[in-house]
């Protein structure tokens, strides 16, 4: 029985691949380093610690992961402010599963500024009972450690969670961490979800309202 329900955040609760993909490439052109389309969504979803590892072809220290994620994310929120909007149906989605008393996660490789700044900026606080993010775990998605962290904190066992991811790293993050998948094609199209158990375009009615 369907207990909880956990959300990635970008590229779920948002469709802001795009706005991560300028900040990116602002980051690189900085230093002159040359990021393609190609490895920045290859890399969505994934840690900005093993992001920095892939652009930097080496293990950055935490203080060096906190400072250049800092600058990043800085950029990224600074020419995103202004077209934040969730993914269709999505605040209806969050107000039924409270109806229902279903339990509700966010779970992102994101650091938790980032997902303070979304969370304040749809004014969804309430509907959400658990933070999962990048501070709290070792492993990043593909790994399934940050969606067995919110389930512990919500109390809620695997196979009771579903998830809503659009990464492919999060997808099988989800997968292996024995719950439910639903694929959400923002980021990526349906055809490349395949791993996911069922995909949908957004949070309007259908399969997922069966819980
Ligand atoms: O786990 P989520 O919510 O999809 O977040 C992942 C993204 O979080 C961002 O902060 C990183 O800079 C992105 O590049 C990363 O992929």
């Amino acid at each position: 029985m369907i207990k909880a329900v956990i959300f990635d955040m970008d590229g779920v609760l948002i469709d802001n691949y795009e706005y991560h993909c300028i900040a990116w490439k602002e980051f690189a052109r900085r230093r002159n380093i040359n990021l393609s389309d190609e490895e920045i969504i290859k890399n969505f979803g994934r840690t900005n610690k093993e992001i920095f590892a892939q652009i930097f072809k080496r293990e950055l220290n935490e203080d060096e992961v906190i400072t250049l994620g800092e600058e990043k994310e800085r950029v990224y929120r600074e020419v995103y402010k202004e077209y934040v909007k969730p993914v269709d149906g999505l605040v209806d989605y969050l107000k039924f599963l409270k109806q229902k008393e279903i339990k509700t996660a966010v779970a992102s490789s994101a650091p938790i500024e980032n997902i303070d700044f979304i969370l304040d900026e749809l004014d969804i606080r309430n509907y959400i009972d658990a933070i999962a993010h990048a501070g709290m775990i070792k492993n990043g998605k593909p790994d399934p450690e940050i969606f067995l962290k919110a389930a512990e904190i919500l109390g809620v066992e695997p196979r009771d969670c579903i998830v809503f991811e659009d990464s492919l790293a999060g997808i099988e993050a989800g997968v292996r961490a024995g719950m439910k998948v639903f694929g959400v094609a923002t980021t990526y199209p349906k055809e490349k979800l395949t791993m996911a158990h069922e995909t949908i375009d957004n949070f309007k009615k259908g399969n997922h309202w069966n819980i």
